[in-house]
């Protein structure tokens, strides 16, 4: 690794690694290519991973395996303990964690280390989790007859991650998956491979066995070819992935021809409705974590601000007020607030989508342009007033630092326009009326409701999406370590009398 400078400093630099992991062996790809993970605050590499292939997989899948066999019959405590122990080895590194977070994904410092304190309650939280699987036991219609059920790990399952969080994605993932006695391959993105390979080196410091957690990393070119071969390979039972919609249906193509379990968590495009009588300060704050967390980059984020007439002008203000004091600039800096987007192609798309609008009759009232006075992938917090539903942000994800106005006038409206997309992950509502918050629990089409909050991400709560958001429920009790299990049902005849 002599040829990169890394650009900070870790108390304990043993813990990165830059190789991939199967079993207890640290390795390179076999065709030996690598490729470079890159600062998106500078567009400068400071590291490398091997860029596996398809011809990598099996390794990988076959001591995944064999680790299962004797992992599926470990008891759950001792299952506990060893979540437990990576958690406190977790804490212990959170400085070093954060900075590595902060250089690949290019997020603030501040945020880095909220998401790894986000991520450490799902392993806590999955330690909890696995001596709480429970079959069941019911009599039966027929005379001297006894149903019951038994859950067992379904057996190795292969994660899909993606770059925006890729502390949480993998611990989400893979606490869920240890909880029911199942062993893992995490294929990491592309831009962010070393947070889980340190995670992985933290996984084998707490004891965790060998091959129970496996990470192949791998180049955007390979990441197709890769990503096929696990889910077709006979041996991997499940797979977990978070990412777009486009790329979930062809996982669930892949899927497909073994009818392996899936859970998919795929795009957002979430609307957020503010009425006339909300709280603008309590909207306004949570917008402004929600919005602008990662620069926009999360599946969760609003990409749709409706606000309704009475108030859409004092919003407007008070948005472009609170935004223009953001800080752009390198996530490792001490006062900056937002930090740059983690690829390029982020960029591109977030331009175009601006032009779009503004071609459709919205006004720029903030921003609106990449930056090119610094080197990175930066984009200016921006703010579109006068949003229609033609406009390509109404239709997908902008995933960039974007906050997109709508008015409207009625709740119908509102709720019409909300659910006038194919996605349904998250929605948000922000109103001071008891009955229409009930209604709109109801009716807005999404798998999770921020009810005057656009914060409800957490270990304890189910997290998921309907219609085209995916299927499948991470975190949450019972929830998400029943996507890593299956029923088996023994029904039992008795002699006698009962
Ligand atoms: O972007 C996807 C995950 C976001 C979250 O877990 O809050």
């Amino acid at each position: 690794m002599a040829q990169y400078q890394l650009p900070f400093k870790l108390a304990d630099p043993s813990l990165l690694k830059f190789d991939s992991i199967i079993g207890d062996k640290w390795v390179g790809a076999k065709s030996g290519k690598r490729f470079e993970v890159l600062d998106p605050g500078t567009d400068k590499a400071w590291a490398s991973c091997p860029a596996n292939a398809a011809e990598d997989v099996s390794a990988a899948v076959e001591n995944a395996h064999a680790a299962f066999e004797k992992f599926r019959k470990v008891n759950p405590r001792q299952r506990a303990k060893w979540l437990l122990e990576w958690h406190n080895l977790t804490v212990a590194a959170r400085d070093d964690l954060a900075q590595i977070v902060t250089h690949e994904t290019g997020k603030p410092l501040a945020e880095a280390y909220g998401e790894i304190d986000y991520s450490l309650g799902f392993l806590w939280w999955f330690a909890g989790e696995a001596e709480r699987i429970q079959g069941s036991v019911s009599t039966a219609a027929a005379p001297n007859r006894r149903v019951f059920t038994i859950k067992q790990p379904i057996g190795v399952a292969a994660a899909l991650v993606p770059w925006n969080f890729p502390i949480a994605m993998v611990l989400r993932k893979v606490g869920a998956a240890m909880a029911a006695g199942c062993t893992m391959v995490v294929k990491p993105s592309p831009e962010t491979p070393i947070s889980a390979l340190v995670l992985a080196e933290l996984a084998h410091r707490a004891g965790i066995p060998a091959g129970v957690l496996n990470v192949l990393t791998t180049d955007l070119e390979n990441t197709p070819a890769l990503s096929e071969a696990l889910c077709k390979h006979p041996l991997v039972k499940k797979v977990t992935f978070t990412g777009s919609t486009r790329v979930g249906k062809l996982v669930a193509e892949h899927c497909a021809h073994g009818l392996k379990k899936l859970t998919l968590e795929l795009g957002g495009n979430c609307p957020f409705l503010v009425f006339d009588d909300a709280n603008l300060d309590q909207a306004i704050d949570q917008l402004m974590s929600l919005k602008w967390r990662h620069a926009g980059q999360a599946c969760i984020t609003a990409n749709r601000i409706y606000v309704q007439a009475g108030v859409y002008d004092r919003f407007a203000a008070l948005l472009k007020e609170r935004t223009s004091a953001l800080v752009v600039g390198h996530g490792a800096v001490a006062d900056t607030t937002m930090g740059p987007l983690t690829t390029p192609r982020s960029i591109e798309k977030a331009s175009a989508q601006v032009e779009d609008a503004r071609r459709l009759g919205a006004d720029v009232i903030l921003g609106g342009n990449a930056v090119k006075s610094q080197p990175g992938y930066f984009f200016e917090p921006t703010i579109l007033s006068g949003m229609t539903e033609e406009m390509l942000i109404s239709q997908e994800e902008s995933f960039a630092p974007i906050a997109a106005l709508y008015r409207f006038e009625t709740e119908d409206q509102a709720v019409k326009v909300a659910n006038d997309t194919s996605m349904g992950l998250a929605s948000y509502a922000f109103t001071k009326n008891i009955d229409r918050m009930w209604r709109l629990l109801e009716n807005l089409e999404a798998g999770m409701i921020g009810m005057n909050t656009g914060n409800s991400s957490a270990a304890e709560s189910p997290f998921g999406g309907i219609k085209e958001s995916g299927y499948g429920k991470e975190s949450g009790k019972d929830v998400a370590v029943n996507e890593y299990l299956v029923t088996k049902t023994g029904t039992m005849t008795l002699e006698g009398q009962y």
